[in-house]
């Protein structure tokens, strides 16, 4: 018997309800859920009873305790996959399917090589380096908590794998006691329901004190895969926290930090500052942000008409006309800011196909495939100011 049938087997005996889905193969995304038969919308296919989840009440009170109260969930999570290296009969079947480490280090920007990083757009650089944050301080208290013993020692290796499971298989999860915590700690693990694969729309997820219920969406057809939506996250973002970007993805958007801050003056900059305008100057496929508006006006515009702009929103002094010339102004410096980002982003990409040897080729085709994305998103964005 194959690992996941294996897993279904037992998911059954723990009152794991499966209708009309199964697990496979899915080339380039790992396992994923697909459509046994045909479903309906609104179909419930997937119960997961809340005595099956993995959570913080589950972790043993051996690795609690020595752990610091402040610990973060995942922190805590990570740690419990980390020392857990004969796993008790309720999770070795989820281990049997769970990604390898090769897996997690070939996707995870966090595991890559320092100067591919580096190649990372603005947005998952940053994303980037609050991860590594969080992650350090957790590595931190745990290094801390288990160096002494010699019977459950981990390495930093054992406990990224885990800490990046946990990263990339955690639901949002509410009860009267998670409550008393922060968002980001009202997290579990449940098996059967973390080998769905993320769209931007998906199927729905809900809960109840009872269990996990995902239901259709849409009507699916026997062998589609079936989805769910891990949040409305930008491929930056998708990159950074799961190791993937979508080809299709209507949440996506991209940072033009580094193609406009060199464009503006110290004083611009301070004017800019004092507004709270200052950067993260986000374009997705239908706008350029209010943000980017009022940066581009200050550049094209004289101070007095910006100030205007910032302070009531629109320029039009009510002679006519004037709203519509500042902003044709506006796109026009956009539209050759874009062009030379555009340069910027084939740059890159030429860059990374002459850079054998660095990291491995899939990761340095990843970096690639988001940069083709982020040139197509500004070239459609020049199409659509110029026409
Ligand atoms: C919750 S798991 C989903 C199940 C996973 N594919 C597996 O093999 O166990 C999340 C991980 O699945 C992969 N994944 C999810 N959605 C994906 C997608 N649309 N395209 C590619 N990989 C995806 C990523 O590696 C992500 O970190």
């Amino acid at each position: 018997m194959d690992a996941y049938s294996e897993l279904l087997l037992w998911a059954s005996t723990k009152g794991i309800k499966l209708d009309g889905i199964e697990p496979r193969q899915i080339p380039g995304r790992g396992v994923g859920i697909v459509a046994a038969r045909a479903i309906k919308t609104e179909e419930k296919i997937l119960q997961v009873p809340t005595s099956t989840l993995r959570t913080l009440e589950t972790v043993p009170s051996r690795i609690t305790k020595r752990l610091p109260k402040n610990l973060t969930v995942h922190g805590i999570l990570a740690a419990d996959l980390a020392l857990d290296p004969s796993p008790s009969k309720l999770y070795a079947r989820w281990n049997a399917v769970i990604p390898t480490r090769e897996d997690v280090w070939d996707s995870m920007p966090l595991t890559w090589d320092a100067q591919l990083q580096e190649f990372l757009p603005r947005t998952a650089r940053n994303l980037l380096r609050k991860q590594l944050a969080k992650f350090e301080r957790d590595w931190a208290a745990v290094k801390t908590a288990f160096s002494h013993d010699d019977s459950s020692t981990v390495s930093r290796d054992d406990y990224l794998y885990a800490w990046l499971l946990v990263n990339t298989r955690t639901f949002y999860h509410e009860t009267e006691r998670t409550k008393k915590l922060s968002r980001d700690d009202r997290m579990i693990m449940q098996p059967v329901a973390d080998l769905f694969n993320h769209a931007d729309q998906g199927c729905n997820v809900s809960f109840d004190p009872s269990a996990f219920t995902i239901a259709a969406d849409r009507e699916y057809a026997e062998g589609e895969e079936v989805y769910i939506s891990y949040g409305n996250h930008s491929n930056d973002f998708l990159l950074t926290e799961y190791g993937f970007v979508l080809s299709e993805n209507r949440w996506d958007e991209v940072c033009l930090d580094d193609a406009l801050l060199p464009e503006l003056s110290t004083r611009q900059k301070g004017y800019l500052e004092e507004s709270g305008f200052l950067g993260n100057y986000m374009l997705d496929d239908k706008t350029v942000c209010y943000r980017t508006q009022v940066a581009l006006r200050l550049m094209c515009t004289p101070l007095a008409e910006w100030r205007r702009f910032v302070d009531f929103g629109d320029d039009d002094d009510g002679c006519g006309g004037r709203s519509s010339r500042h902003q044709d102004k506006a796109d026009r410096l956009l539209v050759s800011i874009l062009r030379e980002y555009e340069m910027k982003a084939m740059k890159t990409i030429r860059d990374l196909g002459e850079l054998e040897g660095v990291g491995r080729a899939s990761q340095r085709a990843m970096l690639s495939q988001r940069w083709r994305q982020i040139r197509g998103l500004i070239d459609r964005t020049i199409t659509r100011l110029e026409s």
